[in-house]
């Protein structure tokens, strides 16, 4: 099997602190794979390793077989990192050919201002985009050299729900021409959807590593969600019998358990103060919310 990236037992220790803790993963050729985790998981530093911009502690990294500080290597990867750093002084176009011309064969310029949706901004200053242009600014310039293997760092962190769609569909059909891709994202439908391989990070470690069906599947548990009276408090709920999790957005609360039936017999015996309630199966944010609290 070719592997595209390889990471043997690899750690990162900053300061005494180990953000990535003896970490292995292969990743095969075509796979579109989403790093999940939470805040400071190490997600970020394990990419920055993959792409050699960051020497790990202990630990060995191949990207397309070899070392991926090689220039060789360079000229076949794509990253879109968080901060898209633009050139003062350049319009749009001209950031792009720039960045072309460091490739043997760059993708048309046409092509790349077509993809990022920026044909309407070629002439404006890149200095000038918003936020979320700036990310598709960055989308092409990650795609200038027809990279084999992308990197995308929370990439849609800023983009509206349009461009959101678009960049999914385009990664998407780019996966399907036998690129590999390799993302990290806090939004938990965005892995499920466009995701071949979820691997699940924290505290530096591998914690689940599958498809998003299996993942979730990980959830033994089924939900049952309302909007709770006010004066229902989150320890009543957690201690009645059967509540293995607890979550809460303002009002509305969803109690995991492993027999929904019994657990809804419960709370109406105790004349629990629900409206609008609905029970149903995890879903990838309650795995992977049991998956990150078991970790810990
Ligand atoms: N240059 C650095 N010096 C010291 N500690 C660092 C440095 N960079 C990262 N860290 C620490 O390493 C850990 C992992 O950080 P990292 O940025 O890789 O996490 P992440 O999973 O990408 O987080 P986020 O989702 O917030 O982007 C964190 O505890 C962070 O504080």
């Amino acid at each position: 099997m070719d592997h595209v990236i390889e990471l043997d037992r690899v750690s990162k220790v900053y300061k005494g602190k180990r953000a990535v803790d003896g970490l292995s993963l292969r990743v095969s050729k075509g796979s579109v794979l989403a790093l999940l985790g939470p805040n400071g998981a190490g997600k970020t530093t394990t990419v920055s390793m993959i792409l050699g911009l960051l020497q790990p502690t202990e630990g060995k990294v191949k990207l397309l077989g070899s070392d991926p500080r090689e220039a060789g290597v360079r000229k076949r990867i794509g990253a879109m990192l968080q901060e898209v750093s633009v050139i003062d002084n350049l319009k749009v176009s001209e950031t792009i050919e720039l960045f072309r011309s460091y490739y043997d064969k760059p993708l048309p310029l046409a092509d790349l201002l077509r993809i990022s949706a920026l044909e309407s901004e070629r002439g404006k200053m890149a200095s000038a985009l918003s936020g979320g242009q700036q990310r598709r600014l960055g989308f092409a310039l990650a795609l200038a050299g027809d990279p084999e293997v992308l990197f995308l760092d929370e990439p849609t962190v800023g983009m509206d729900v349009t461009s959101r769609q678009l960049f999914w569909d385009t990664v998407r059909k780019m996966a399907d021409r036998g690129k590999t891709i390799v993302l990290t994202t806090h939004y938990l439908e965005e892995a499920d959807s466009i995701a071949d391989r979820i691997v699940v990070v924290s505290d530096g470690r591998i914690v689940a590593d599958g498809s998003p069906s299996e993942i979730k599947a990980r959830t033994t548990g089924r939900i049952i969600s309302f909007t709770a009276g006010e004066r229902t408090s989150d320890e009543e709920l957690r201690d009645i019998p059967g509540v293995t999790e607890l979550s809460r957005s303002g009002r509305r609360v969803k109690l995991m358990s492993e027999d929904t039936d019994r657990l809804i017999a419960e709370l109406i015996a105790r004349r629990t103060d629900m409206r609008d309630i609905e029970i149903g199966s995890g879903g990838l944010e309650e795995a992977f919310q049991a998956l990150v609290r078991k970790a810990e």
